[in-house]
């Protein structure tokens, strides 16, 4: 369903004159199949966000081929293309509008893009993320992390897209609602069939959420697996990132440790 081929992306002045240019992605390839759950993790900085802002379309000076469907997509962020593909961020305060209510942020793309029975729409959407009706009239600062995101959740999904990119949905949420918005994410991709490419610095949520992934290092794809294979230790440096994000997780779990002994 969706194709990359060498995908190349740099920042700053690519004359050579003035300096200062970075290469961020360097012939990315992999390919997604319709309905697959598709994880790309990897070290801080090796490109991940970068690679779903190009599919995203929030950057358009990319090189190389994407296809969605077997069409190659272009540098510009058509009506269609919105339509077909969304993208939930990790802070959910950052992309709500803090003076618009949940029902007016998610009556927005549905007048925008001329949909009918918006009322009905977001009533149902509400539905399906686990909230009811009563936080139509609600600003963003009076719901919880979790409730946010389930708004943010709600607003990819109100045009009913078929491709969901994901940067990193949970990591600004207390722990204790991690899972529950990653419930709700597999719940939503069974049910409706969804196609999802999920940034994370978190293998566990690769794990609950993805079919395959994929490891990002200095731009570049290295390693392309089963998530079934993760445990098995795959090559080296899918190995070494595993143990690090295994010590990573103990020493987050190490406060709440020592707090629950107090
Ligand atoms: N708009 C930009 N202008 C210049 N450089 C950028 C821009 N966006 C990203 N970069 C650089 O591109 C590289 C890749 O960034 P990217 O955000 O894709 O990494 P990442 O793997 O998602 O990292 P993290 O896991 O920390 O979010 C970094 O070196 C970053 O500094």
């Amino acid at each position: 369903m969706i194709t990359v081929k060498s995908l190349q992306l740099g920042f700053g002045n690519s004359s050579g004159s003035g300096g200062g240019y970075q290469q961020v992605l360097h012939d990315v390839d992999f390919t997604v199949a319709e309905g697959e759950a598709f994880g790309l993790v990897g070290e801080s900085g090796s490109g991940k966000s970068t690679v779903l802002r190009c599919l995203a379309g929030l950057y358009s000076h990319w090189r190389g081929d994407i296809a969605i469907r077997g069409e190659a997509l272009g540098r510009r962020l058509t009506r269609e293309r919105c339509r077909l593909v969304q993208m939930v961020f990790q802070d959910p305060y950052g992309s709500l509008h803090p003076r618009h209510t949940v029902g007016a942020a998610l009556l927005e793309p549905l007048t925008i893009h001329r949909m009918d029975r918006p009322h009905e729409r977001v009533a149902q959407m509400l539905a399906k993320v686990g909230l009811n009706e009563s936080f139509r009239q609600r600003y963003p600062h009076q719901l919880s992390g979790g409730q946010r995101q389930r708004v943010a959740i709600a607003r990819a999904l109100i045009l009913e897209p078929r491709i969901l990119l994901l940067d990193e949905p949970t990591s600004a949420l207390d722990v204790s609602v991690q899972a529950e918005i990653l419930n709700l994410l597999a719940e939503l991709r069974a049910r409706e069939g969804l196609t999802y490419i999920l940034v994370t610095h978190d293998l566990g949520v690769v794990v609950h959420l993805c079919d395959r992934l994929a490891v990002m290092q200095q731009g570049r794809i290295v390693d392309t697996l089963p998530t079934s294979e993760l445990g098995n230790g795959g090559v080296a440096y899918t190995r070494t990132l595993v143990e690090a994000t295994r010590s990573y997780s103990r020493s987050r779990e190490r406060p709440k440790e020592v707090e629950a002994g107090r």
